[in-house]
């Protein structure tokens, strides 16, 4: 099979299956091998059982001291005996599976592996297999892939797909340059994907993974390097100056501009007047007041009698940039527009409509704005938020938009500036790097969940007084895989516990995109003053009046996406508070939250959470949705990612030309990568 075919060919995946592997984005054998395991199940030596902890799953060895008995608790049969090994004892318990009572014998000796939880303050195993001393050395210091799954699919069935697929596949010739693996000690790309999937030990894993990162970084710069050279200094159609930038425009704002922001606007009104195309990058940390950065530029760009255009990340931010828009700049006779893919088809033609007769001034919305139908009048300035998910790709669509429009990239994540220099190689840079002066900074507190109770004593008392309140599940709904908190039982068990006057509702990414936008506008509108949610609130959402974020399980967000949530709060003049609510407070959790407990700095944190994770720890918690990388992590892999910016930058265009002709793999990915045939 091909890697184009689809992953019907492969044996075993039928209509049912190939629906759900859709659903994670998989249709064809080569969207298979490219799906990364999450993580690894690495089968690690039998542990003595008084050495086991909380959350780890472990294999230990001992004989049953107690009858194994058996409880119905709601629909379930739990099964439950003691183990004991020459150190301590331990209660296991196996759910619904019955048959177990049979065949489970005291003073037999059992090797069992499975997940430590704590219940009712002891420590247990739950649901561990059994397995046969044969069993147990055959698989030990093996690492069994783990996926992403989708409800109906499991770990098993995507495993068998992925090694079927690994047998069957005819692989594509090598693409990367010979000199270039040999200069960097790289693998081949077959035995890199390979290996991915089904590591012997964690230093192939290491040597794989270093492959795969590097080939990642080097597509990304050879696209970035190829953008540069096209844009240099392009002389632009749309100069704007004179009295476009006066006073009207920033007195319409409610307030003064920070020293940051101004020194942005300024740099930015510069470029619009030097008559070359801007392309320009405000990077600046959550809060610091980069929108209205945005908001005036799309503005001088509609006075002078072009337009505009916004891109972000969600429907929700897209709605509520909407509207502040709409409410700062009509007045000044600027039309705004939004354009968001839940639109009816109605709405949509009417807006493709009118931004084809140049009826609206900026057009506000999220992937929709680059879609072919879309045509605008007279594109003159696009702006980009970036929230490190639109890769350059789109970048470039949205710019095809346009006659070369003038650009603008907005970004929270807090890069050094060596790597942002690399990262964002074709813009200039401006940092924002003052809160607005009436922030005062958030207060915060990594706890244990037993100072559950005093938390929502507190958030009683701040909805009180008339403020607002987030809390973050890391779940959508009860699964059988984890003890996360999840967002449904959590808001029913907070509804009880919470006085009825306190209005609570939930938030979550599986909801309809109109559902959405409702809740987030009841909040904005201080109809609710509890929103429990997942992490879809994390990017950009602006209601001032929120002043408690709770995160629970907070052991389980990078700290980045930790910081990202924490921004949501602290947005207006009021006091804020953010509670890291740790689900295992075991020593290294504690550890990484006391860093963003003790730092309201984006930079400081990544910097001290690299410092702790160590350059070499590639199994932490990675660190979601980093740019726009599928396994690389800007941080971890920043060494590899300034050698695929050397490689790509020792070929110039030209070369880049030569060498696709030699490898005819490379110019395939590449015109993946940057969905265009130029070479
Ligand atoms: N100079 C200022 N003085 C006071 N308030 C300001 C100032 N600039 C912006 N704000 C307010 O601060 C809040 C956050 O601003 P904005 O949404 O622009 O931040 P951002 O940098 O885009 O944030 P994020 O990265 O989280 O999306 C808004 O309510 C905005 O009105």
């Amino acid at each position: 099979m091909k890697p184009t075919d689809s992953i019907r060919t492969i044996k075993g995946i039928g209509e049912k299956s190939e629906k759900l592997f859709y659903k994670l984005g998989i249709s064809t054998v080569g969207e298979l091998l490219n799906f990364f395991p999450r993580e690894y199940d690495i089968f690690t030596p039998i542990q003595p059982i008084q050495s086991v902890k909380e959350g780890e799953v472990v294999i230990i060895e001992g004989s049953f001291v107690t009858k194994p008995h058996m409880a119905n608790v709601r629909n379930l049969k739990i099964l439950s005996c003691q183990i004991k090994d020459t150190t301590a004892q331990i209660r296991v318990s196996w759910f619904n599976m019955p048959f177990l009572m049979r065949s489970l014998k005291m003073g037999m000796h059992y090797i069992l592996r499975g997940r430590i939880v704590l219940k009712n303050g002891m420590l247990q195993m739950t649901q561990p297999k059994i397995l046969t001393r044969e069993e147990y050395s055959r698989q030990l210091g093996k690492m069994m892939p783990v996926y992403p799954l989708t409800a109906g699919l499991t770990n098993h069935a995507v495993t068998k797909a992925v090694t079927a697929a690994l047998k069957g596949v005819e692989w594509e010739s090598e693409f990367l340059p010979a000199e270039i693996r040999k200069k960097y000690e790289l693998i081949l790309h077959k035995k890199a994907i390979q290996t991915i999937h089904f590591p012997d030990s964690k230093k192939e894993y290491i040597i794989a993974r270093k492959r795969l990162v590097f080939e990642e970084f080097f597509l990304f710069s050879l696209a970035l390097h190829r953008m540069k050279e096209l844009k240099h200094s392009k002389p632009s159609s749309y100069p704007v100056d004179g009295d476009v930038y006066d006073n009207a425009l920033l007195e319409i704002l409610p307030y003064e501009l920070t020293s940051g922001q101004k020194k942005a606007w300024e740099e930015i009104k510069k470029d619009m007047q030097s008559g070359k195309v801007m392309n320009r990058l405000i990077q600046g940390d959550v809060g610091s007041g980069k929108t209205v950065i945005a908001m005036l530029a799309l503005a001088a760009i509609a006075k002078s009698g072009h337009q505009g255009a916004i891109m972000v990340p969600t429907e929700v931010l897209a709605k509520q940039h909407y509207e502040e828009f709409c409410a700062y700049l009509e007045p000044l006779g600027i039309r705004i527009g939004l354009l968001t893919g839940s639109m009816t088809a109605v709405q949509k033609r009417k807006m493709y409509q009118k931004t084809a007769d140049q009826e609206v001034d900026i057009l506000v919305g999220t992937h929709a704005l680059i879609q072919e139908k879309v045509e605008y009048a007279n594109l003159a300035l696009i702006v980009t938020d970036e929230q490190h998910r639109f890769g350059v790709r789109q970048r470039e669509l949205f710019s095809e938009k346009g006659k070369d429009p003038h650009m603008l990239v907005m970004s929270a994540t807090p890069i050094p500036r060596t790597l942002a220099i690399i990262l964002y190689g074709d813009l200039d840079v401006s940092v924002i790097d003052v809160l607005p002066a009436n922030r005062l900074p958030i207060k915060n507190c990594a706890v244990g969940t037993n100072y559950r109770p005093q938390a929502y004593r507190f958030m009683e008392k701040e909805v009180r007084e008339g403020h607002q309140v987030y809390i973050i599940c890391p779940m959508v709904e009860e699964s059988e895989n984890t003890e996360a908190e999840n967002v449904l039982d959590y808001t029913n068990s907070l509804k009880d516990m919470m006085p009825p006057s306190i209005r609570i509702e939930y938030l979550h990414g599986k909801l309809k995109p109109a559902q959405k936008n409702e809740i987030m506008a009841s909040f904005a509108a201080h109809q609710i003053d509890i929103l429990v949610s997942t992490t879809v609130i994390e990017v950009g959402i602006n209601v001032p009046n929120a002043t408690v974020m709770m995160i629970e399980n907070a052991e389980r967000f990078g700290l980045a996406q930790l910081h990202q949530l924490r921004g949501r709060v602290g947005r207006g003049s009021a006091q804020s508070y953010c509670i890291f609510m740790a689900g295992n407070a075991s020593k290294e959790t504690m550890e990484r939250l006391r860093i963003i407990e003790g730092s309201n700095d984006g930079f400081y944190v990544a910097r001290e959470d690299l410092k702790l994770r160590g350059p070499g720890d590639l199994f932490g918690i990675r660190q979601s949705g980093e740019l726009f990388f599928k396994l690389a992590d800007i941080y971890q892999d920043a060494n590899e990612l300034r050698q695929a910016n050397e490689a790509a930058a020792s070929y110039t265009q030209q070369d880049v030309s030569l060498l696709c002709k030699k490898y005819d793999g490379l110019r395939q990915k590449l015109q993946e990568y940057t969905g265009e045939v130029y070479l």
